[in-house]
């Protein structure tokens, strides 16, 4: 990785793209108060997956889908500005299963229900990818997270504040979800999305320091 680091720091990236419409990673990535402006591109890439693939290659393949479509659109805007772009994708895996976000109300009850009691994996892949000589890197992260027994009544109430809508996994730890959680292991900013630390070591050969 610094080889290519000290090759592209000639070729000086202008602006990050975040490939996300995330509120989370956008809040995220502002929090590391980096050098370069940030752009957000979010776009519609395929994220239908294989059965075959691990959680791990779920998470790293569609993070490169993401990036690597925003990237796509920045050639065709036939835009010369160095740019390095930045995808993610967050899932909740239970018993081998993946669980994406919820398609309404019941479902995400049907899923903290399964959830509760017991820990289940958040894995979240992030991908950089250079917009003009195409250096790509995808890593991932996996976090352990454990969460409280809950009665039906509670789980209600929770999903009642429309907060699981948007989330893998019908939850979210940076919210409300903090009272549902008993304890993780790994990265706490890998399960609201981003892990910022794997991040910030990702931008370093591209040229981009945090701090
Ligand atoms: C488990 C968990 C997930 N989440 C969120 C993070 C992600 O936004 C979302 C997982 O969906 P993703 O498909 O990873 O991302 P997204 O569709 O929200 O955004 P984009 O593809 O445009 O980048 O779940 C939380 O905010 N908190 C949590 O505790």
């Amino acid at each position: 990785m610094a080889a290519f680091g000290k090759e592209l720091q000639s070729n000086k990236l202008c602006q990050l793209v975040l490939a996300s419409s995330s509120p989370r990673r956008q809040e995220l990535v502002a929090s590391l108060d980096l050098s370069l402006p940030v752009r957000i591109l979010s776009t519609d890439a395929d994220e239908s997956i294989e059965p075959t693939w691990s959680p791990a290659e779920v998470v790293e393949k569609l993070a490169e889908r993401k990036a690597a479509a925003a990237a796509a659109r920045l050639v065709a805007e036939e835009s010369d500005k160095p740019s390095l772009v930045i995808g993610a994708d967050t899932i909740v895996v239970l018993d081998g299963e993946v669980l994406g976000k919820p398609i309404d109300q019941q479902d995400a009850i049907a899923t903290l229900m399964r959830l509760q009691g017991r820990s289940h994996d958040v894995f979240t892949g992030v991908a950089c990818i250079h917009s003009q000589d195409g250096t790509t890197v995808v890593q991932h992260r996996h976090t352990q997270v454990w969460m409280k027994p809950l009665s039906q009544a509670r789980v209600e109430r929770y999903v009642a504040t429309g907060e699981p809508m948007d989330k893998a996994g019908s939850y979210g730890i940076q919210g409300l979800g903090s009272t549902i959680v008993e304890r993780i292991e790994g990265c706490y900013f890998n399960v609201v999305g981003l892990p910022l630390s794997l991040l910030a070591d990702m931008l370093g050969p591209f040229g981009v320091d945090v701090y």
